[in-house]
């Protein structure tokens, strides 16, 4: 279609697509996210520009539909870039100027674009499409197949898939299948013979030991699991919860609901010392639980994660005689125990990143290997070209011995059943499964690694929650005028206390992190920066309350 035309046509298919005059959304620290009755126009919105940045680069880029942890009646979009990873920032711009533009402006801003990125119309341009389990999924995802029709771009719609398998098809795609084959099925045979054969190596593993509880969230993540199952054959046996055939989606269950309650989702069956874990809404997050036998709630967490998978590498690479830099990169929010235990006991480099998965990938990028997680299970494992390369040598070389040997294969393994584009809860569980497993460990010894400091998030309504301007990687504020003063002084009152507030990118809040020598000292301490944010920062509605 002549350029013209197109543009007609744009307008035309717009219209069926209206903006609400006046909304005004942001790409968030995940995308846009907000009611799903507010989102059309941004779905079709996100096709066109999508498919802009097809023809910009001329790779395959994915739109998700989902607003992960969110409640049922929220909705929300996701833009991935052609490695698999978040659109990068600039984009981002762009993506909140375009869903902004009012209707009679819109043509205007997608002209913009198109002039400042200096894009070829006549560029092919592939756009791929997934969504969640929500009842406004369907119709907001063809509202994003439409937009990219609309401007002239082919579309594969993937349906029902989870957040990071639809990162690994753009991968797939765009890698000519290096990353492996872009279908469901692809996935599932990558990761579920990389599992079996890490598995192997733990020949000792009894049926009690083999045994997970997996709380889906009521969403996509259980649907997922239960078409892999039966691939991961008798070396994994899974109970699913929460599979979304009664309850509703993220309420009172996944992964958001226990990290931040500290307790068990509601729905599930857990026996005493049994491994638990639970996956968010669109299955990028995953966090591990159990219950002792005096009825206590043991949570972990990402940092745990982290430190399990972290130890698991530098031991193989150990064996394997591999000399390859290893970090773990966290955000504000990681236990303090954690960044303790990692520095000092496993000497390893750790980074701490501004919140939003896509600094800790960029972070993690500039090592070997390395580890980012966030405290709510939001995380994966980076390999450079040149570790795999090492690894694959060395797991291939005749000469090597028998240790380091297994050690490469090991390592070689691990590799394959890592999703690097993005955080996997399913991708996590196995590669969490397969090194208990190995290292025959039960949830309890994993848990004993260190021992988390208590700690409290809350979340505090104001006016305006960019008054609140935050830096050293969000963990002191720079505005308004006399709040990071009231945190330092609040602060000294505890032992061992630590505190921060930025406003959050994903809901109309402050956050407030507060950790302490007693969950005691936390919980008063969290109460008293909530007052401090809310008398500073414009406070809106009722003062914030104490928690006893
Ligand atoms: C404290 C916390 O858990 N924050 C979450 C939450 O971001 P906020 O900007 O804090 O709303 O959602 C993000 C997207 O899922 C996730 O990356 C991040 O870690
Ligand atoms: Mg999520």
């Amino acid at each position: 279609m002549e350029v013209m035309a197109q543009f007609q046509e744009v307008l035309k298919q717009s219209s069926l697509h209206p903006k609400p005059a006046g909304l005004v959304l942001q790409y968030g620290t995940a995308g846009f996210r907000t009611n799903a009755k507010q989102l059309d126009h941004v779905m079709f919105r996100m096709g066109l520009l999508a498919t802009l940045r097809s023809k910009k680069t001329k790779a395959t880029i994915g739109v998700m539909v989902t607003a992960s942890h969110n409640p049922e009646e929220d909705n929300g979009v996701k833009l991935i870039d052609p490695m698999g990873e978040m659109v990068t920032p600039a984009w981002e711009g762009y993506a909140t100027q375009l869903a902004n533009a009012e209707q009679e402006d819109m043509l205007t801003a997608l002209k913009d674009i198109i002039e400042k990125e200096t894009i070829n119309m006549s560029q092919e341009a592939n756009v791929f499409v997934g969504r969640d389990t929500r009842c406004s999924s369907l119709s907001l995802s063809q509202a994003v197949l439409d937009g990219v029709t609309a401007v002239g771009g082919h579309s594969k719609d993937y349906g029902l898939v989870t957040t990071p398998q639809l990162h690994y098809m753009v991968c797939c795609q765009n890698t000519e299948g290096k990353y492996g084959e872009a279908t469901v099925e692809g996935y599932y045979n990558k990761l579920s013979q990389a599992f079996i054969r890490l598995a192997k190596n733990a020949p000792n593993c009894t049926d009690d030991q083999k045994h997970l509880c997996v709380d889906g969230a009521n969403g996509i993540g259980a649907l997922k699991v239960r078409e892999m199952e039966s691939l991961l054959k008798t070396e994994l046996q899974i109970s699913i919860f929460n599979d979304g055939t009664k309850g509703k989606l993220n309420y009172q269950c996944g992964a958001d609901f226990v990290k931040v309650q500290q307790k068990p989702p509601t729905g599930i069956l857990m026996n005493t010392g049994e491994r638990c874990c639970s996956f968010d809404g669109d299955a990028d997050r995953i966090v591990y639980y159990y219950v002792d036998s005096e009825e206590q709630f043991h949570l972990l967490d990402g940092d745990k994660i982290a430190t399990l998978i972290s130890t698991f590498l530098k031991e193989l690479l150990t064996q394997a005689g591999l000399d390859l830099k290893i970090a773990v990169v966290q955000t504000a929010y990681a236990n303090g125990s954690s960044t303790d235990y990692l520095e000092n006991t496993m000497k390893v480099i750790v980074r701490c990143t501004k919140t939003g998965v896509k600094h800790l990938h960029h972070a993690a990028q500039e090592f070997d290997i390395g580890v980012y997680f966030e405290a709510n299970g939001h995380g994966t494992v980076l390999f450079s070209k040149a570790a795999e390369q090492k690894i694959q040598q060395l797991a291939n070389d005749p000469n090597t011995d028998d240790e380091r040997k297994r050690a490469a294969l090991l390592l070689q393994n691990t590799v394959n059943i890592i999703n690097q584009t993005v955080g996997d809860a399913i991708s996590d569980m196995l590669l969490i499964e397969a090194i208990l497993a190995i290292k025959g460990m039960t949830v309890q010894q994993w848990d004993a690694i260190y021992t988390d400091l208590p700690n409290r998030q809350l979340k505090v309504k104001v006016l305006d929650r960019r008054v609140i301007d935050t830096t050293d990687a969000e963990r002191r504020a720079l505005s308004p005028p006399g709040l990071q003063e009231a945190i330092d002084t609040l602060v000294k009152k505890y032992r061992k206390a630590r505190s921060f507030v930025r406003p959050s990118g994903t809901e109309d809040v402050v956050r407030v992190y507060t950790e302490a020598e007693t969950q005691e000292s936390a919980d008063a301490l969290a109460h008293e920066v909530s007052l401090a944010v809310y008398r500073l920062a414009g406070g809106v509605g009722d003062e914030p309350k104490s928690l006893h």
